[in-house]
């Protein structure tokens, strides 16, 4: 059964059995997001109850530092659906509002438990923090929780290279272009979806015909030129290829970056169709060239990198 969604806690509406809840922002969904939430789907699956995740919209720095706030590495639908995608049985997405904001941290469980009063055990990374002004830690939750007879599980760190992993860590490798630590730390290789769009059809006069997709995430990663797979429902598996993310300085100097995907080997792509661009590694930055030439030669050098990189040079 897929997850049901529900917007806000106050229209939650929930078969009567223990609630297992895992807590958090989740942007990136990320290996230390998934512990958090496969630990309370494995123990609602032990004891018969249903596992579930709070997570808030629009991320908190929004209303918080409007004129600062954090990029996302997810858009809204595929947080959604890699959550969706974990096995759990319901998703709540509670509005970040200025109240919710003023929140004190001794309240928040009184909060939860009005809405959700068959809440069981809340999952959380050790590191949490919550209430107004961020005030609440994890002390703050276990005592709330003892008044409450609810059980806090404080997940460890989910660390890489010896330090924790972070939805801040990873937004930082994305614009470095650092894709490879990115993966490790995602669990699974960033990714762009979009609709093939023409492009101006010069890609195959340059002897590189590109698949197009408009790519403008919230956390932009680095503009250049990357080893990426492509994939769609039209055709089975996935297409290596080397593919542009930017804005093109050398043709057009677009204001809207895009990804443009040549396929080492045939196409069975076109204009219109679904596809997906998993990033595997990062070649160089992107630069304007002083003529079309120049750049063709380099799209001849890029491409014979991201062979090596496949092994197939
Ligand atoms: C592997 C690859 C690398 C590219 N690198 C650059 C670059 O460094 N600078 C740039 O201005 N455009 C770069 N481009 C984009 C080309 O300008 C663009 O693909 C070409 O003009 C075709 O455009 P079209 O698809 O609109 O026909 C690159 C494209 C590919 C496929
Ligand atoms: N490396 C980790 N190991 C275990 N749990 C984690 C880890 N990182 C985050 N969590 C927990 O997962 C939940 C959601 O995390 P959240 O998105 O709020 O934090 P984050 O990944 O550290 O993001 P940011 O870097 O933006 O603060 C929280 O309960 C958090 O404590």
């Amino acid at each position: 059964m897929p997850a049901v969604q529900f917007q806000n806690i106050e229209n939650t509406r929930l078969p009567a059995k223990p609630l297992h809840l895992a807590i958090g922002m989740f942007d990136g969904m990320h290996l230390g997001h998934r512990a958090v939430i496969d630990m309370a789907i494995q123990s609602a699956r032990r004891s018969g109850g249903l596992a579930g995740v709070l997570t808030f919209a629009p991320h908190p720095t929004v209303l918080l530092r409007p004129d600062n706030p954090t990029r996302l590495i997810c858009n809204p639908g595929t947080k959604a659906r890699l959550l969706v995608e974990t096995g759990v049985d319901f998703v709540i997405t509670q509005q970040f509002t200025p109240e919710l904001a003023q929140v004190e941290a001794e309240d928040f469980i009184p909060l939860l438990l009005k809405h959700l009063p068959r809440l069981n055990t809340i999952y959380v990374g050790e590191n949490w923090r919550f209430g107004r002004g961020r005030r609440g830690d994890m002390a703050m939750l276990v005592a709330g929780a003892k008044k409450h007879r609810l059980t806090v599980v404080g997940v460890s760190h989910v660390s890489e290279n010896g330090k924790p992993i972070s939805s801040t860590r990873i937004r930082a490798c994305l614009e470095d272009g650092e894709i490879e630590e990115a993966n490790i730390m995602l669990g699974y290789s960033y990714f762009a979806e979009g609709t093939v769009m023409p492009g101006k059809a010069l890609g195959r006069d340059l002897g590189y015909p590109t698949l197009n997709i408009p790519w403008e995430p919230g956390l932009r990663p680095r503009l250049g030129v990357y080893a990426v797979e492509v994939s769609g429902e039209k055709a089975p598996g996935k297409y290596r290829a080397v593919a542009n993310y930017g804005l093109r300085p050398t043709v057009e100097n677009s204001t809207q970056p895009r990804i443009e995907a040549h396929l080492l080997g045939p196409c069975p792509f076109t204009g219109g169709d679904q596809i997906r661009v998993d990033w595997l590694r990062f070649i160089r930055p992107e630069m304007k060239f002083a003529s079309v030439d120049e750049l063709t030669a380099q799209i001849a050098k890029d491409r014979a990198k991201a062979e090596a990189f496949f092994d197939l040079a």
